[in-house]
């Protein structure tokens, strides 16, 4: 089938899946003979609608439970949903459950063979990619031992490997590859990248905010069973980490990030460049003057790359604190953490601070981030990780890059090179 980029691939309109849990199974027959409910419902979806376009990385995030695996089961066939209408333009291949078709004693050569039948495959076409697959899934030394002796990470390889072979126009996956190395991981991102550039789609299923944000288009955000967000990856990961972390105790105290812009970043340019803060905590501390200093100690919303400075803010203590832990952390502009640290990691003894009391944090560090531009966010915490005000992606500042650098370097490793004329004889 060809596949025009932009064109729907999968749409979904008011998907609902109810199940029903009985205590016992006798009491499934009771129903029966009683005729009066003996069961729970519980809805892993409620009116779920979004549609995705060939050409597009969606990413699917959610706490356990939310409905993301519901969701997958009923987009492959696997599952019958309760209501609502889902549509799917193209070939859907999936890896839902790592090894699924993949026989334990048979060697992983044979597992190939019959994977790539239950995909579709005929047994010339698998002659024919069997040498790719391996070398993709670099298993070479072992393709031919039992399936049951690879490391998980080696049958999500495998899998990975066997299933893009298929060539589909909607690839379905399900946090397999993150039991894969850093390596494998890479590799994975190069395809979905081919994937999408050949207009195919793929929907990835991850607990991981930087897989998502950095393979992917767009994420939508599952909680209980229906859709909580769609959209940008990093603001959806954003969200969803306010959700998990931010969402115990109530954070109304702590006044939105907008409304309180903070310096080193002028108000406009937070919203030329579209950058959403995110403020969350329980409230019983407070950040104010968060800023970076460049070396010579004057707030600086550039930093040049290489160069020392200082990431300042302060924290007042609202109420009685038992223990503040201060903390940094960096990201990139797809949400990427590149570097993060705390005074508890840093070995500064953890204080009580009274009401009112205000207490300045300096961290010293060396800028040694490529150039770009980066988000940089500031916690204040009780030890245990209970955020007492947390700004998330705080403050935006660039960092002018070294200029002997690949531009799409992500580091400044300080590189200084020397070459020189080598003897070199020829046996
Ligand atoms: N076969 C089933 N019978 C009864 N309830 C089920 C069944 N499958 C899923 N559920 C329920 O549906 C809800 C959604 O489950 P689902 O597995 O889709 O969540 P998930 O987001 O994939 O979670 P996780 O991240 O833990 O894999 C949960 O409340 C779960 O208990």
């Amino acid at each position: 089938m060809t596949v025009e980029a932009g064109a729907p691939a999968i749409r979904v309109r008011q998907l609902s899946k109810r199940f029903e849990i009985y205590r016992r199974p006798a009491d499934l027959i009771r129903e029966l003979i009683t005729r009066r409910p003996r069961h729970e419902v519980r809805w892993a979806l409620r009116d779920v609608s979004f549609e995705l376009r060939h050409g597009e990385v969606v990413g699917v995030m959610g706490r356990n439970g939310a409905g993301k695996s519901t969701l997958l089961k009923i987009l492959t066939g696997t599952l019958e949903r309760t209501g609502g209408d889902v549509e799917v333009q193209g070939k859907v291949t999936s890896i839902l459950e790592l090894g699924t078709g993949f026989h334990p004693e048979y060697t992983g050569r044979e597992n190939v063979y019959m994977g790539g039948l239950c995909l579709g495959l005929t047994n010339d076409e698998i002659d024919a990619r069997i040498e790719s697959i391996i070398a993709f899934s670099e298993l070479g030394e072992v393709i031919d031992q039992p399936f049951k002796t690879y490391s998980t990470g080696m049958q999500a390889r495998l899998t990975f490997s066997t299933v893009v072979s298929a060539d589909p126009d909607i690839l379905i996956v399900d946090e397999a590859l993150s039991v894969g190395d850093a390596r494998f991981q890479k590799k994975c991102c190069d395809k979905f990248r081919s994937f999408r550039e050949a207009g195919k789609t793929i929907l990835l299923v991850s607990h991981s905010a930087d897989a998502i944000t950095s393979m992917c288009d767009r994420a939508i955000l599952l909680e209980n069973g229906t859709v909580a967000a769609d959209g940008d990856p990093s603001y959806v990961t954003k969200y969803y980490h306010r959700m998990l972390f931010g969402g115990d105790e109530p954070d109304a105290a702590v006044p939105p990030c907008d409304a309180a812009p903070q310096s080193g970043v002028e108000p406009d340019q937070v919203r030329a460049s579209g950058h959403r803060c995110m403020r969350y905590g329980n409230g019983r501390a407070a950040i104010t003057n968060l800023a970076i200093h460049d070396r010579d100690g004057r707030p600086a919303s550039t930093v040049e790359s290489g160069s020392g400075c200082t990431v300042r803010f302060t924290i007042i203590a609202r109420e009685d604190l038992d223990d503040l832990v201060a903390g940094m952390l960096i990201r990139d502009r797809r949400g990427v953490d590149l570097y993060g640290t705390d005074t508890l990691l840093r070995g500064v003894p953890v204080e009580a601070v009274k009401a009112g009391d205000a207490v300045q944090v300096v961290f010293h560090l060396s800028m040694w981030l490529a150039g770009g531009t980066y988000f940089l966010t500031a916690s204040a915490a009780r030890s245990d990780g209970k955020q007492y005000d947390l700004l998330y992606d705080g403050l935006q500042f660039e960092v002018t890059g070294d200029r002997f650098a690949y531009t799409n370097s992500l580091v400044n490793l300080d590189v200084s090179v020397e070459m020189a004329p080598a003897s070199y004889s020829v046996r």
